[in-house]
């Protein structure tokens, strides 16, 4: 099971959780890839079974800057996806309402619209909340990794 992982962050914290999600699903048995910028070709090429967006919410409700021409690139050329799994950690902070981890749920729009299957629910990191987002992932990390592994 090849699995990769794609991150969008402004200040790094997303940038964080995605490596120790590399480490910990490595640790679980799968095969992992990370690299925090991926180009459209790059990711193509790495030819995953499963997927891992890990991004952060910026403006009002955006996507990262760094996740946005990947994001455009998969629409413009939607790639033979069917049956892709799929998963996402959204961090964000709850005092923004209704855009709480909207670059997250983005991410989700675009998997349904790709037909890439979700495997469990979105994570919500709330920077209000916490300050250790990456241990914070554990648990579910181990849930997605268990999914992958069955
Ligand atoms: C200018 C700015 C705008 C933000 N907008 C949102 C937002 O619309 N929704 C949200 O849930 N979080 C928002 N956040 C919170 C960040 O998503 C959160 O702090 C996150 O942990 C940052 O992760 P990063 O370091 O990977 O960018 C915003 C933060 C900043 C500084």
């Amino acid at each position: 099971m090849n699995v990769v992982i794609v991150s969008g962050t402004v200040f790094g914290a997303a940038e964080d959780v995605a490596h120790h999600a590399a480490e910990f699903l490595t640790e679980a048995g799968l095969s992992v890839t990370y690299k925090p910028r991926l180009s459209y070709a790059e990711l193509i090429a790495l030819d995953a079974d499963a997927l891992l967006f890990v991004t952060s919410t910026t403006g009002m409700g955006e996507l990262p800057e760094n996740l946005q021409p990947l994001v455009r690139a998969l629409r413009d050329q939607p790639p033979a996806w069917s049956s892709m799994l799929g998963a996402v950690i959204g961090l964000g902070d709850a005092c923004y309402g209704e855009d709480f981890c909207a670059g997250g749920e983005a991410i989700r729009e675009l998997y349904a619209e790709l037909g890439v299957i979700e495997l469990q629910e979105m994570l919500r990191l709330d920077a209000s909340e916490t300050v250790t987002p990456a241990d914070d992932a554990e648990p579910w990390l181990a849930d997605f990794a268990a999914i992958l592994t069955e």
